[in-house]
């Protein structure tokens, strides 16, 4: 029998990312002794307990947080500052405040200011997930051979971040430490910018001529159902997302608009070299990603 990382966990907002972790959890009941599962929406809880991933579900918060070690808010990334600002008086001296946002520095922004002195907040952001939410959605696996990204608070003493890390490797993922511009600038190049352009793909579809419209959709190749996967993501998210990493990603989308215009410009004057080199570049970081495993 191994000591448990946390004697209790609590998880707030189990959705797709939330309910993960707590199917592994599960799966491993070693690693946390209870775990404690809040939402706002009674239909969640009522889903979570038929599920049978809590040991106490409640919609109450602040009892929720009262006895953990670890308080986990897996909400959406504009729900995560007042969130933790209404439950912060009702910590444990010690604890552990993580969440699992896509995006930080606006974030940490808005919570530190809050922060009590007695509470170690330290963000991990699994590069895992799917278009789907809920806890219906969640599933083990999800967070296997993916990277986490801890951006910790300058204060928070090194044995929670060693306890977080070791936690997530449980969770099957890979630990990386950065910055917290640094986090937001790589998910605007690998994840924000992607959904921007898949949701946008979509509209230009949608926009087009009604008897065209149909065409499209009938024969759809994989490519276009490739970004039609991505799209159907969840709107509440990905508008958070969106407005919080505002400057990371007009940065990169700026970038990209230039690469664009550049290839619409070879396409233009039949520049055989720029259009194949472009295609090529691509095509060598899908196998880079294959060989690491991780397409
Ligand atoms: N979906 C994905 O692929 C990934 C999402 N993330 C991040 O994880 C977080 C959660 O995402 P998902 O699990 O996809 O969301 P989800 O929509 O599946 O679950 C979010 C849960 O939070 C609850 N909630 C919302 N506002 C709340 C509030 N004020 N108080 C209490 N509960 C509240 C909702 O009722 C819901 O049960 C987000 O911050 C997202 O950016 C991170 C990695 C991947
Ligand atoms: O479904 C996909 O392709 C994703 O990219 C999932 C995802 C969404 C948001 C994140 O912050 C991390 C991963």
């Amino acid at each position: 029998m191994t000591t448990p990382l946390f004697e209790t966990l609590c998880v707030i907002g189990p959705g797709l990312i939330g309910s993960s972790v707590l199917r592994r959890l599960r799966e491993r009941p070693g690693l946390v002794n209870r775990l404690v599962v809040a939402d706002r929406d009674p239909a969640v809880l009522d889903r979570v307990r038929a599920l049978d991933l809590g040991d106490e579900i409640t919609a109450d918060l602040a009892k929720a947080v009262a006895d953990a070690d670890c308080v986990m808010l897996c909400v959406p990334v504009g729900a995560i500052a007042p969130v933790a600002e209404a439950i912060m008086p009702h910590f444990k001296a010690g604890a552990i405040l993580t969440d699992v946002g896509s995006t930080r520095r606006s974030v940490v922004d808005a919570l530190t200011p809050h922060l009590r002195d007695d509470i170690a907040y330290i963000p991990a952001h699994p590069m895992a997930g799917t278009e789907h939410s809920g806890p219906d959605a969640g599933f083990a696996s999800l967070f296997e051979d993916r990277w986490c990204l801890l951006t910790p608070d300058p204060h928070a003493p090194q044995t929670d971040i060693d306890r977080l890390a070791a936690f997530w490797r449980e969770m099957g993922a890979r630990i990386r430490i950065m910055d917290v511009d640094h986090h937001d600038t790589i998910c605007a190049m690998v994840s924000h910018l992607p959904h921007l352009i898949a949701f946008t793909i979509c509209g230009t579809a949608d926009t087009l001529a009604e008897d065209m419209r149909a065409e499209v959709l009938d024969f759809a190749a994989s490519g276009f159902r490739d970004f039609t996967r991505i799209a159907a993501s969840d709107p509440t998210m990905w508008r958070d997302i969106f407005l919080n990493n505002s400057d990371a990603l007009l940065s990169v989308l700026d970038r990209f608009s230039q690469d664009a215009a550049a290839m619409a410009k070879a396409i233009r004057e039949g520049d055989e070299k720029t259009i194949v080199d472009t295609i090529s570049r691509g095509r060598r970081i899908r196998r880079s990603l294959l060989e690491n495993r991780q397409a």
